[in-house]
C-alpha cells in the first residue's frame, strides 16, 4: 500500500517560530508577606483583582494577563504560597504546588531584599533547576544598607541557580516596567492565548452584573421571571484625587413585560434604589473602589428567544 499523494496539500500546523508574538506562562512565588499580591497587582495594572473571575488553563488558574507590544504576560496562581499562614505555608509543601510551578515559562521568585530567611529557603527548593527564575529582591526601598545585599544573594545563588537578579520594589512603576523588560525573553515565541483586553474587561464586567442579578432576584422574590437578564452599558475607570480608583458603571435590567418593570421600580422608586445600592456597596468591595452605579429598566418582549442577543448579555 502506498501513502495517499496529496498529503502535500493538506493544512501543516502553523509553525511556532513564524510568530512575531510572544506568550508564556509567568508564576510569582515566595513565602507570604514578600509582596507578591503587590507586584502582581503592579504588574496587571490593577485590572484583576476579582478571585471569583479567574480564569483557566490546564493546569493553572490565571490571575491576571498583560500584552505589552508583542508580549502577553500571563500569570498563573500557586495557590498555598498566596497565604498569610504558616500552615498554609507548610500544606504548600505538597505535589500540587509543585506540579503548578513545574510546567511554567518563568518563575519569580520574590523575597525581602535583605531578608532571607528559612521560609525562603523552604519555597526554594521547590523550583526546578529547569525552569528559568528570576530572583526578585523586592522592598528595596526599605534597604538602608545596600552593601550588605551582595553576600545574601551569593547564597541564594548557591541555592538555586537563578537566570537574573532583579533589586526592585514593586511600589516603583519604573521598576515594574524594568521587570517586564528582563522577563520577556523567557517567553517563547507563540500566538497569544488571550485577547489583549480579554480578561481585563471580562473577569470585573462579569461579577458586576452577576452582581446586580443577584440583589435583583433577592430583592423581587420569585415573582420576577429567570428570563430577566442584567447588561453592562457602559464601564469608566477615572482617575480621582480621592480615591485609589474610581469606576463608573450602567447598567440596564432587561424584562418582558412592562408589568416586570414595574416591579423592580417598586413604589416610588424605593425597590430600584435597594437593589442600587445593595450592589454598589458590594461591588465596591470586591473592586475596592469608589462606583457609582446607575441602574436602568428596559422592556424587550420576548427577548430571551432572541439566540444572539441572550448571547449578547453573556449567556454562552
Ligand atoms: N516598602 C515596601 N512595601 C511593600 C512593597 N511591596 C509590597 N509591600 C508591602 O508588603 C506587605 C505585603 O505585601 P503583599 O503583596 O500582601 O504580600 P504577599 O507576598 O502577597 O503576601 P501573602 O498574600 O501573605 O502571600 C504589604 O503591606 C505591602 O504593601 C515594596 O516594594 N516596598
Amino acid at each position: 500500500m502506498t501513502e495517499p499523494e496529496e498529503s502535500a496539500a493538506e493544512p501543516q500546523p502553523p509553525v511556532a517560530e513564524a510568530t512575531t508574538q510572544r506568550c508564556g506562562l509567568v508564576a510569582i512565588v515566595g513565602k507570604p508577606n514578600v509582596g507578591k499580591s503587590t507586584l502582581l497587582n503592579a504588574l496587571v495594572g490593577q485590572k484583576i483583582s476579582i478571585t471569583s473571575a479567574k480564569a483557566q488553563t490546564t493546569r493553572h488558574r490565571i490571575t491576571g494577563v498583560r500584552t505589552i507590544g508583542e508580549t502577553q504576560y500571563v500569570f498563573a496562581d500557586t495557590p498555598g504560597f498566596q497565604t498569610r499562614h504558616s500552615t498554609a505555608l507548610n500544606r504548600s509543601l505538597n505535589k500540587a504546588v509543585t506540579g503548578a510551578i513545574a510546567d511554567v515559562d518563568l518563575v519569580l521568585f520574590v523575597v525581602e531584599a535583605g531578608n532571607f530567611t528559612l521560609g525562603d529557603a523552604k519555597v526554594l527548593a521547590l523550583l526546578k533547576p529547569d525552569i528559568p527564575a528570576i530572583l526578585v529582591a523586592n522592598k528595596l526601598d526599605v534597604v538602608h544598607r545596600r552593601a550588605e545585599l551582595a553576600p545574601r544573594l551569593r547564597d541564594m545563588q548557591q541555592r538555586h541557580p537563578f537566570a537574573e537578579f532583579v533589586p526592585m520594589s514593586a511600589r516603583n512603576a519604573k521598576d515594574v516596567d524594568r521587570l517586564f523588560g528582563v522577563c520577556e525573553k523567557y517567553l517563547p515565541h507563540q500566538p497569544w492565548m488571550y485577547g489583549e483586553d480579554e480578561l481585563t474587561d471580562r473577569s470585573e464586567k462579569f461579577p458586576a452584573s452577576e452582581m446586580v442579578r443577584e440583589k435583583l432576584f433577592r430583592l423581587t422574590g420569585d415573582e420576577l421571571p429567570y428570563t430577566s437578564a442584567v447588561a453592562i452599558e457602559k464601564w469608566e475607570e477615572e482617575p480621582s484625587p480621592k480615591f485609589k480608583r474610581m469606576v463608573r458603571i450602567a447598567a440596564t435590567i432587561v424584562v418582558e413585560r412592562e408589568s416586570h418593570k414595574a416591579m423592580i421600580i417598586g413604589e416610588g422608586g424605593e425597590k430600584l434604589k435597594r437593589i442600587g445600592t445593595e450592589a454598589r456597596t458590594e461591588l465596591e468591595r470586591l473592586m475596592d473602589a469608589k462606583v457609582f452605579l446607575q441602574i436602568f429598566v428596559k422592556v424587550r418582549s420576548g427577548w430571551a428567544d432572541d439566540e444572539a442577543r441572550v448571547r449578547s448579555f453573556g449567556y454562552e
